[in-house]
């Protein structure tokens, strides 16, 4: 299993606390399930880094981010909990559980606080899923019963009908790069700004018909960020590559090398998009930047 967490903090004096009030409710949450196991402490912590390999190559990994988008769980936005499994370095699997996600149309206020006031709803909470070679699909996320439908982007390639969706936090991705290539494509809608990986999921059943990711240069990418997202965008027919053109590598270990950021769009609006960052990377910054 590669995941993002790791028990350091909780093992720590100050952790202990926090250790235990996570233990108990791991335990009570196994206790209305009926799974018949009550932890300990220190098995949750063998658990927790249960999440430390490598990925790699070879052989089959769990990629996995129990919360993707912390910043917007915490903000009541939106966030998503994302589980992937690597066969030989290829994303073979994905699944996105998006809490705060209406079923239908999304707006901006969907990306805004008091996103997840509405969590819970009936028609709130959505499940993506993809299995490589057998499509993309989404159901409710509260009802087990649903049949999930299978889901396509948007078959568009004209960017002045073309809604970009990004980031929230600007610090995550740069908001000026991103305006900057919408021009350059000629986009006119604004964008929509959402957390986490929900904007995959938002992609792949055409809500929206492109996804831009400029993180700062130093910033590492990890897989766990992306993997999911990374299929089931493929399966629903997009295309997800650096801002060189190259497809996201997944076989490289914890991180992805990436040439500057990601774009995600259905196959007609990518092309159009790797023309436009070659553009405005040639571009001269702004003075003062
Ligand atoms: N400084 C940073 N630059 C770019 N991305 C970041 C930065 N800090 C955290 N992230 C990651 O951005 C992702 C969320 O993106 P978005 O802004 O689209 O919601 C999260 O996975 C988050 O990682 P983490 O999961 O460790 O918080
Ligand atoms: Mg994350």
């Amino acid at each position: 299993m590669v995941a993002e967490e790791d028990s350091a903090e909780l093992r720590q004096p100050a952790g202990r606390n926090m250790l235990e009030r996570i233990t108990q409710l791991i335990n009570s949450v196994f206790a209305e399930a009926k799974v018949g196991v009550v932890l300990t402490p220190e098995e949750v912590l063998k658990l927790i880094d249960l999440g430390d390999s490598q990925g790699g190559p070879t052989g089959r990994h769990w990629v996995l981010d129990p919360i993707d988008g912390t910043r917007g769980f915490v903000g009541m936005r939106q966030y998503a909990v994302c589980l992937g499994m690597l066969q030989d370095g290829e994303v073979v699997l994905g699944v996105l559980g998006c809490p705060n996600l209406p079923q239908g149309p999304v707006g901006e206020q969907d990306g805004q606080e008091g996103a997840a006031q509405r969590a819970g709803g009936s028609d709130v909470g959505c499940l993506f899923s993809a299995h490589r070679n057998y499509g993309a699909y989404a159901a409710p996320l509260w009802d087990e019963h649903a049949e999930p439908v299978r889901i396509q982007v948007e078959d568009l390639s004209n960017p002045r009908e073309a809604r970009f969706m990004e980031s929230v936090e600007s610090r995550h991705s740069s908001h000026s790069t991103t305006a900057a290539m919408a021009e350059e494509l000629g986009v006119v809608l604004p964008p929509l700004r959402m957390d986490s990986q929900v904007k995959y999921g938002l992609l792949s059943r055409g809500c929206a018909s492109i996804f831009m990711r400029f993180p700062p240069p130093t910033y590492k990418e990890k897989i766990w960020d992306h993997a999911a997202g990374f299929v089931i965008v493929e399966e629903a027919g997009g295309r997800v590559t650096d801002a060189g053109g190259a497809r996201l590598d997944f076989s490289r270990g914890r991180f992805l090398q990436l040439d500057r950021g990601i774009i995600a769009a259905p196959p007609a609006l990518h092309k159009q998009l790797l023309q436009a960052a070659s553009k405005v990377a040639a571009a001269p910054l702004p003075s003062g930047q």
